[in-house]
């Protein structure tokens, strides 16, 4: 069967941030069609950031109540697998897409099941389990395809049946062991759920934990990872990983092996652009070149967007992105855009090179916004630092013996934050302040009026700006 049906935008991929984008050119006036070949939803919705999240929840309600004398001793048990399981496949929907489904098709997103694949401009095909339907858009087409796992080279890996991040936050069982690879944010996270869970965890990483985030930092959360029994082997290669049908066996560099039942492999994503047909439209297919409204150079009819754009991978960041980019196809289907956006105007993702917030659900947690010391000065800012232990009523009272850290840079000839990193429990939900004020540029002499609720873990605010010199 083949058929031809015309629409202004065809967006492919109904993530969570392709979903944003068809969202706002229906609210823009113009008709949109989303093409999903999985789950309606993503990988955030199923298989990365909520089951994630809800795998590592339980563990630290656990760890804080266990935190504070009084509520300690009322703590006798140990965290029931199978609950934190059973409660985890609720925020999946028990992978089911149909509420979201009723979302897209109440928004009036026209939704179209299939593998989506470019044959031209504004044309793309969606072959289906009845055939093949070719998609015309009138203005423009967005990939929001995501991103897909990176794995390395590494001697015996290649056709072994490992897990990747989808099976290790989908899982029904908890292994009696695992073994994981990479210390990024995921393997991070999903080592520490899995060690609270029951399963004895080793994390072997190349280079240190977490290394993107600063080193007092990433030292709290990697004394957490101990503290929960995870083995780590840092700064390690992996030279060989073998099956015997049983268990894996990791030979790192030094001789070390790792045995464990089930094998994580969390070494980083990259944008899903195969298959999709980027290289005949002379396009290199690891990485779109795009400005901030998404628009891909050379092809204005084309945009990227989230995971597939490549620039920042995160689901909130992605739907900000698919807010501009849907905007910006509106807008210049209507002609009131030519040419790129201004930067912080409605049409321009900027805050992608700023203000990006980022949080590690680890316990103790990394919450970080903005530039590190070290990123702020590769881009030749003239920055200083401030940094010191988070120790204030507000964490004192939050948790007996609270350890976390706190960290600001300064831009030294503005007098403006361009990054602040909090580590500690609970310390997620201070972000949002810091990405106000660094995105809103808010001066150091007009941050020293917003005063913090005394007693908060909020004061340590007040403490960096007296430290700094304020
Ligand atoms: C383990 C893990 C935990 C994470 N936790 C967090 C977190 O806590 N917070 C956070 O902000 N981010 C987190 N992330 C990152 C987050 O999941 C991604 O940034 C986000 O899912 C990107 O959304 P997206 O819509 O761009 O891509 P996706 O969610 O991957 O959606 C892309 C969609 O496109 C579809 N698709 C692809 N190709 C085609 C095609 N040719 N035709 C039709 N459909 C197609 C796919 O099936 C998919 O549904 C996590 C990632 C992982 C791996
Ligand atoms: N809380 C969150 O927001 C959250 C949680 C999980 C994932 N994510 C997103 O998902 C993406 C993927 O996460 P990730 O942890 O896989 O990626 P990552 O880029 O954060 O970390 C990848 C890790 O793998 C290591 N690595 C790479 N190649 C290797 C090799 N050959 N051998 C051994 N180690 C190797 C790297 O050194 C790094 O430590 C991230 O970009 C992140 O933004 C976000």
């Amino acid at each position: 069967m083949s058929a031809e049906q015309t629409t202004d935008v065809i967006v492919i991929g109904a993530g969570a941030v392709g979903e944003n984008a068809a969202a706002r050119v229906i609210q823009g006036g113009l008709s949109a069609t989303l093409v999903e070949s999985e789950l309606v939803g993503g990988e955030c919705s199923y298989w990365a950031c909520m089951p994630s999240k809800a795998l590592l929840r339980p563990g630290s309600a656990l760890h804080s109540a266990r935190a504070v004398a009084g509520s300690r001793e009322a703590v006798t048990g140990t965290l029931d697998a199978q609950q934190v399981l059973a409660r985890r496949d609720e925020f999946t929907s028990h992978w089911d897409d149909s509420s979201q489904v009723e979302w897209v098709e109440k928004t009036g997103i026209t939704l179209v099941r299939g593998r989506a694949r470019l044959t031209g401009e504004r044309r793309v095909e969606v072959t289906t389990d009845d055939g093949a339907t070719t998609l015309v858009a009138r203005h423009a087409v967005a990939l929001a395809t995501g991103s897909a796992p990176t794995i390395p080279p590494i001697d015996g890996l290649d056709g072994l049946n490992f897990w990747g991040t989808r099976e290790a936050t989908s899982a029904k069982e908890v292994p009696e062991s695992l073994a994981v690879l990479g210390g990024g944010v995921a393997g991070a996270e999903l080592a520490q759920a899995y060690a609270r869970l029951g399963s004895a965890v080793t994390l072997i990483a190349r280079s240190a934990l977490l290394g993107s985030y600063p080193e007092p930092a990433a030292r709290l959360v990697q004394q957490g990872l101990e503290h929960d029994g995870v083995t780590l082997h840092l700064n390690t290669g992996t030279e060989s990983v073998a099956y015997d049908g049983e268990r894996f066996r990791v030979s790192l560099a030094g001789g070390t092996v790792v045995e464990s039942e089930k094998l994580l492999v969390s070494t980083g994503r990259h944008p899903a652009l195969a298959g999709l047909g980027v290289e005949e439209l002379g396009l290199e297919p690891r990485r779109l070149d795009t400005d901030d409204s998404g628009q891909v150079s050379g092809h204005p009819w084309l945009y990227a967007v989230g995971d597939a754009a490549g620039k920042v991978l995160l689901t909130h960041q992605g739907k900000y992105e698919a807010r501009m980019t849907g905007d910006a196809i509106v807008a210049r289907a209507k002609g009131e855009l030519q040419g790129p956006p201004e930067r912080w105007g409605p049409f321009a993702a900027t805050a992608d090179s700023y203000a990006v917030p980022q949080v590690v659900f680890t316990d103790p947690e990394i919450a970080m916004a903005g530039r590190t010391l070290e990123t702020a000065r590769k881009d030749g800012l003239n920055v200083s630092e401030t940094s010191l232990e988070l120790s204030v009523a507000g964490s004192s009272l939050h948790a007996d013996g609270y350890k976390g850290w706190a960290q600001m840079v300064v831009d030294d000839e503005r007098k403006v934050l361009v990054g602040v990193t909090f580590a500690g429990p609970d310390v997620a939900e201070l972000l949002h302040a810091a990405t106000i004020a660094i995105a809103g540029e808010v001066p150091l002499h007009r941050l020293w009026h917003a005063v913090p609720a005394y007693p908060t873990i909020s004061e340590v605010w007040l403490r960096l700006l007296e430290r700094y010199g304020l």
